[in-house]
């Protein structure tokens, strides 16, 4: 559904996407994880057509996505970082200017609206005023504003960052629901929860470049399912990672110092190739 091919994006001398090759299926839930810097916001608003590529072309359902092409517009949405909900109108107010937006009127306007409200849950404080609501409860309403148009893929650049623990598995619940109803996602974080929890395949993103694309239990089970953290003579934290408990044991029963035998995370994948933290 979404073919990235060899894209690169340079501001100035500075490449923020290197030579960057993705495929991404329809109906899938896809997440971009990477630390800070990565890139992952620069790639995903080339995705939507806000930024055009130095060089490589970007397709979706088989036509090259541009700042001008009405037709795939009207297929995705995107929910940026940044705020972008009208802070003096309601949450119903919110929902109708999105959807006058799109020129959904009338009938449609209203079933539409209706909708999303029931959807939500925002139904029985629909007139509350957004500026009113708490970070998270925002976070939500950007999400339901994402699917006035009806899109076929929803683009969420970092969706959770900054809300608690509670208002997060809310979002990731309705995030769950919104792909079992056939939307395709694609969403950048750097929350490994985040990624282990909602997404099929994880592309592991760092300076640029996705340096490792597949399922989460791929990514850890081909470094070893069983983790040893342990600090050495030097007081450094060496990773030893195992196929087998077994052997995560043997290795354990060597050891003088203090060791954590835990189950390997995405964190641990990609500390291993990168040398850095996601988080
Ligand atoms: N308009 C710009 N001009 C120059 N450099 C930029 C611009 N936008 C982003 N960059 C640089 O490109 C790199 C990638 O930035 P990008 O925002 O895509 O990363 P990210 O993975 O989304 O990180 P974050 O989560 O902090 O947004 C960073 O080094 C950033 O400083």
């Amino acid at each position: 559904m979404i073919e990235i091919k060899d894209v690169t994006k340079k501001y100035g001398d500075f490449t923020a996407i290197d030579h960057l090759n993705l495929s991404i299926e329809k109906g899938s839930f896809f997440g971009l994880l990477g630390p800070n810097g990565a890139g992952k916001t620069t790639l995903i608003k080339m995705l939507v057509g806000l930024l055009k590529p130095s060089s490589g072309n970007i397709i979706i359902k088989k036509q090259k996505m541009s700042r001008d092409n009405t037709f795939l517009k009207n297929k995705i949405s995107i929910v940026p970082q940044h705020i972008n909900l009208d802070k003096e109108l309601s949450i119903k107010e919110n929902l109708i200017f999105s959807a006058k937006l799109y020129k959904i009127k009338g009938k449609e306007q209203e079933k539409r609206v209706e909708e999303l409200l029931q959807f939500s849950e925002f139904k029985a404080i629909e007139n509350k005023l957004s500026k009113k609501l708490s970070g998270g409860m925002q976070r939500k309403l950007m999400i339901v504003k994402a699917l006035v148009n009806n899109p076929e893929i929803i683009f969420l650049d970092e969706p959770t960052v900054g809300i608690d623990v509670n208002n997060r598995r809310k979002i990731w619940n309705m995030l769950k629901i919104m792909n079992d109803m056939g939307k395709t996602i694609i969403l950048t974080t750097h929350y490994i929860e985040e990624a282990e929890y909602l997404c099929d395949k994880i592309g592991l993103m760092d300076n640029g470049k996705i340096f490792y694309c597949d399922t989460s239990d791929h990514l850890k089970n081909n470094l070893g399912k069983f983790t040893v953290e342990h600090f050495n003579k030097n007081k450094i934290t060496e990773y030893k990672y195992f196929h087998t408990i077994e052997e995560a044991k043997k290795y354990v029963n060597t050891l003088s110092d203090h060791y954590i035998l835990r189950n390997t995370n995405l964190e641990d994948v990609f500390y291993n190739f990168t040398n850095r933290k996601v988080q």
